[in-house]
């Protein structure tokens, strides 16, 4: 979207282009900063600027136009006096023009006021001279005041809209967030939510009302409006739910659009899914980017972790976009990455969310250990929460419990409030499922999914409890001389499930030839995603595909399994369920055990059914079969 303010010296230009510039959130360039040294010296002097003066001043003027246009925009105070300048400033069809016009009188006394310019007022003559009135744009009085003459321009602008750069789809938690996120960074952006009547009427209006700083964005409540707003080709991106949803907005979308159009997936669809879809749009000549974002609310509107997959060229296309509304590492790097192939976006977002559960539900497990047998108050285990996060252990969902135990609305604890039922949208299971299919052993991320299972049973567990007269034992030992161990073994059981998920990562990209670049992936999980955390900082320095070996790693794991399995002891001994935990540390010791107890279960195996088995003294892996039942 290009914006250019026109007019002679003196009315106003500047002013009302910064104005400009910030409704739409565009830069803002005025084009007396590009004139060459000899133009300001002529000025200066008090002489008339010719045509051939200004010929390379306008050609360095539509350059930064056209450079601007393809970043989202800009807004130029110009004079272009003569028709045949504005030509040379016309880069493009996405470019709206707002002339000053004003009585030369009005005019002379404005540039008599102006202090530290090196336009003499008798200039003014021979600008008005000069200037030829445009025929096109919008003629704005320069008469009343600069508030007034913005919100004309404003208006005029808003209905004679610019091609916007992106569209999105879906005005829910997430898809209002990125949209605000993408006008805040310069990128003109068209809102789309679907009408459904007496349900969900003006819910793309709501939002502009509700923001009214942001004029570089339109509502729409009819696609084909919609779709007629987005410069070509179209970028758009869908934000809501996985599933039959999409699907059907494919099936609404793919006849309206055109051959090179964009669409993105920002939910969290099951890759399987994705990689069907980005078919469906390669056969119909358009590019589809599976695209994992994670961040929730706030990061979707702050700076995301964004994870494209999918087609490279639909992904080039938004690269610049993507880039400025993510989340930025330590190093200023956008957390944005092009992840590979097919559904390896929505794929590596779905292990994100898995570790997600295991972290989750480790502090869960945590939390009610340290209160219902440590006897801590909430107040307490927040505090020890907060002292973690000071350290190695700092992460994003450590913080948010820590906020949660000392959360109160009326003096009450909001946490105590909530039904002890978990949601769960997909991801976890997804996870799971994929790991069986590709034989990764992830019984500590699958405990997380079972374990959110097993909550949602509550009418069955409240029967149970009283059947079995369950109950929490208090903890007799001091909290003192536990603090340390309960740390280290929140530390290893951290570390394990970040394994299991970037084992699966690892097994699933080798035998799908996605080359994913798991220091790239750590990378842009530093910031902005739910799993931010110091250890994702380590990862994303020291990765190895001996996980457990990793630098800042290996310590954790000679050290810590002691305390991880006493704890574990502890909470089950007491009556907590540590459904993570404790498959973390038999996962771990599974993992380091050369000698396994799977002698017995291949003996069993032959027994009942001779399936054989190989012998440990026969390096050539023949199969035998014993006669175990002698009678
Ligand atoms: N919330 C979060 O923290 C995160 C969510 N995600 C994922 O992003 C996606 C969107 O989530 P979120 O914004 O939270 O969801 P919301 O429920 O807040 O919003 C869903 C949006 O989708 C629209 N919608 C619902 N059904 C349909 C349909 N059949 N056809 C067209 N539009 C429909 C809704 O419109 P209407 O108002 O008309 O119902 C609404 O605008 C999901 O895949 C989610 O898993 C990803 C990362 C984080
Ligand atoms: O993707 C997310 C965070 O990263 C979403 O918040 C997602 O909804 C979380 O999954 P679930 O709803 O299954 O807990």
């Amino acid at each position: 979207m290009l914006i250019i303010v026109t007019g002679v010296s003196g009315t106003g230009k500047t002013t009302l282009g910064t104005g400009l510039s910030q409704q739409f959130h565009l830069p803002f360039f005025d084009a007396d900063d590009f004139h060459p040294a000899e133009n300001i010296a002529k000025m200066s002097q008090g002489m008339p600027l010719n045509d051939d003066d200004r010929q390379p001043w306008l050609l360095s003027l539509a350059k930064k136009l056209e450079e601007s246009e393809k970043t989202g925009g800009a807004v130029l105070a110009c004079s272009a006096l003569k028709e045949s300048y504005r030509q040379m400033l016309k880069v493009s069809e996405n470019l709206r023009w707002v002339h000053l016009i004003g009585k030369r009188d009005l005019i002379w006394s404005r540039m008599l006021a102006r202090k530290n310019h090196y336009m003499k007022a008798e200039m003014l003559d021979s600008q008005l001279a000069t200037w030829e009135d445009p025929s096109y744009g919008f003629q704005l009085s320069i008469d009343q005041s600069p508030e007034i003459m913005l919100s004309e321009a404003v208006r005029y602008i808003q209905s004679n809209p610019l091609a916007m750069k992106m569209g999105v789809i879906g005005m829910g938690v997430m898809g209002k967030s990125l949209a605000l996120n993408l006008a805040e960074k310069g990128v003109p952006v068209s809102l789309y939510n679907r009408f459904v009547e007496g349900k969900e009427e003006g819910i793309a209006n709501k939002v502009l009302e509700e923001n009214p700083d942001f004029a570089n964005m339109l509502a729409f409540e009819n696609l084909d409006a919609f779709l007629d707003s987005l410069e070509r080709p179209r970028k758009i991106l869908m934000m809501i739910p996985a599933g039959a949803a999409i699907d059907h907005q494919l099936d609404t979308l793919l006849p309206k659009i055109e051959e090179g159009d964009l669409i993105i997936d920002g939910g969290n669809s099951f890759y399987k899914d994705s990689e069907r879809r980005v078919q469906r749009l390669h056969e119909a000549g358009m590019h589809f980017l599976p695209m994992g974002v994670s961040g929730g609310e706030e990061g979707a509107r702050k700076g995301p972790s964004i994870m494209p997959g999918g087609n490279a060229e639909g992904y080039a296309m938004v690269a610049d976009f993507l880039g400025r509304i993510s989340a930025k590492d330590k190093n200023d790097k956008p957390c944005v990455t092009y992840v590979g192939p097919g559904g390896s976006g929505h794929f590596i977002k779905m292990v994100h969310n898995s570790i997600e559960y295991g972290e989750m539900q480790v502090l869960a497990e945590l939390t009610h250990l340290l209160r219902f047998g440590f006897g801590c108050t909430p107040e307490e285990v927040s505090a020890i929460y907060s002292d973690w996060n000071k350290g190695d252990l700092k992460s994003y969902l450590l913080e948010i419990t820590a906020d949660i135990l000392v959360f109160k609305e009326n003096g009450e604890l909001v946490l105590d409030q909530i039904l002890d039922q978990a949601g769960q949208k997909g991801t976890g299971g997804w996870s799971l499922t994929t790991a069986l299919e590709y034989g990764v052993p992830y019984s500590p991320l699958a405990e997380a999914v079972n374990a959110r299972g097993v909550s949602g049973e509550k009418s069955m567990r409240m029967v149970l409890s009283e059947v079995f007269q369950h109950k929490f034992l208090p903890v007799t030992d001091k909290l003192d001389a536990w603090l340390p161990k309960i740390k280290q073994a929140y530390c290893l059981a951290r570390i394990i499930n970040h394994e299991v998920g970037f084992r699966l990562m690892k097994t699933v990209s080798e035998e799908k030839k996605w080359e994913l670049n798991f220091y790239e992936i750590a990378r842009i999980w530093t910031n902005g995603c739910i799993i931010r955390s110091g250890l994702m900082e380590n990862i994303s320095e020291h990765y190895s595909d001996s996980f457990f070996e990793m630098k800042g790693i290996k310590d954790s794991v000679i050290s810590d399994r002691a305390a991880l399995a006493e704890l574990v002891g502890l909470g089950i001994s007491h009556g907590f369920a540590m459904p993570v935990m404790s498959a973390g540390i038999n996962y771990l010791l599974g993992r380091i055990t050369s000698d396994s107890s799977a002698s017995m279960i291949q003996a069993q195996r032959d027994y009942f059914g001779a399936h054989t088995y190989q012998r440990k003294d026969d390096p050539r892996g023949e199969y035998y079969h014993t006669q175990w039942n002698l009678e």
